[in-house]
């Protein structure tokens, strides 16, 4: 274990994000340095326009991504591809010996950003989870149904009854990770699943719950999906993420929109986390009094579940005030992180 920690530093295992939007060409170029400051590998998410959908595309993009790594800065995209009601079993085949693809993910139809090629029914998949299943593949889930009638606050809880259960019956030994879950219901299940079941929590939905959308106004940065949900799911968050629990683990979700498309009467979900997601993290583990369990939860869980080796550098939080700025570059346009102007109180060196 290498952290060393006083009251006002932390050193810890250089960590990794395992749920990270990247997009492409201008865009990629002007959001990559930030994540790559921060993390020494992300697994990196496939909803492109058109979607990453073979290896051969996840070979180019990865391509593109390391072509865009400003000199001297160091990070490994870790590669994922986008299931549709049609992938073949042999494309798994490919992902799996190409030795980059590291997962498959799962945007139910119509649940969230550039999902409109996603599955529209699980069990027409099935012949390629179980190749899946049979190689170890990890299946990364947007774990949210999409049916219009439920309540958009109980899409996550819904999934698991409908979806995620029957998967699991089905498929017992398929490794899963339950991405960016936003409630107590999922942290439980998680928490009390039997076999190779894990989730990743972004560092906003420890921090926020879904008053901050509608303080004061209308806050379009604050606006992601899932959605952020009421105090008690925040703090079962909160709760396993500082559990030390394995099976909880980083990944900001961090999803670059130029502030037009945010800022607009239909706005688009998402926010963006990635200048400042350890320092975001720092905050929201000292509030729960578990500075401590920061480095297994962003360095050490991640590894584990995708059976890749932990970084061996270090990286350094301290307790230093500094100013969000109020945007950044992206491409052409600008994006409005989240905490825009605000100040953080904890600053990764
Ligand atoms: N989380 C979001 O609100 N948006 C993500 C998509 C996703 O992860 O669901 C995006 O790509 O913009
Ligand atoms: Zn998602
Ligand atoms: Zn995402």
């Amino acid at each position: 274990m290498s952290l060393i920690a006083t009251p006002d530093s932390l050193t810890i295992t250089r960590p990794d994000d395992w749920h990270l939007h990247l997009r492409d060409g201008a865009a990629l170029a002007s959001v990559l340095p930030h994540s790559a400051r921060q993390f020494a590998r992300a697994i990196v998410m496939p909803n492109l326009r058109p979607p990453v959908t073979t290896t051969a595309a996840a070979a180019a993009y990865r391509d593109r991504i390391l072509a865009a790594l400003p000199d001297g800065m160091r990070f490994e995209p870790l590669m994922t591809l986008y299931l549709t009601d049609n992938t073949d079993p042999d494309e798994i085949r490919r992902a799996h010996d190409s030795g980059f693809v590291h997962a498959v993910k799962l945007y139910p139809a119509g649940a969230t950003t550039n999902s409109d090629a996603g599955v529209t029914d699980l069990t027409r998949c099935y012949k390629t989870l179980e190749v899946m299943q049979e190689l170890g593949v990890p299946f990364l889930v947007h774990g949210e149904v999409t049916d219009a009638e439920i309540d958009l606050f109980d899409r996550e809880a819904v999934f698991i009854e409908r979806v995620m259960r029957p998967l699991r019956r089905d498929l017992p030994a398929l490794k899963i990770v339950f991405e960016h879950i936003t409630t107590k219901d999922a942290a439980q299940y998680v928490a009390e699943a039997d076999g190779p079941i894990a989730a990743t929590i972004t560092a906003h939905h420890l921090l926020y719950n879904r008053n901050d959308i509608f303080k004061g106004g209308i806050r379009p940065h604050y606006y992601c999906l899932p959605v952020l949900k009421r105090e008690a799911h925040r703090l079962a968050l909160v709760t396993a993420a500082t559990s030390g629990d394995e099976r909880f683990f980083l990944g900001t979700d961090s999803a670059p929109h130029a502030v037009g498309a945010k800022e607009a009467a239909c706005g688009c979900a998402g926010c963006y986390t990635a200048l400042h997601a350890m320092e975001m993290y720092a905050e929201a583990f000292e509030r729960a009094g578990a500075l401590d369990k920061l480095e297994a939860f962003a360095s050490f869980h991640g590894p584990e579940f995708y059976d890749l080796p932990r970084n061996t550098e270090t990286v350094t939080l301290k307790r230093e005030a500094w100013t969000m700025p109020d945007t950044v570059p992206l491409a052409e346009s600008a994006l409005v992180p989240l905490n825009a102007g605000e100040q953080i109180n904890w600053k990764m060196l």
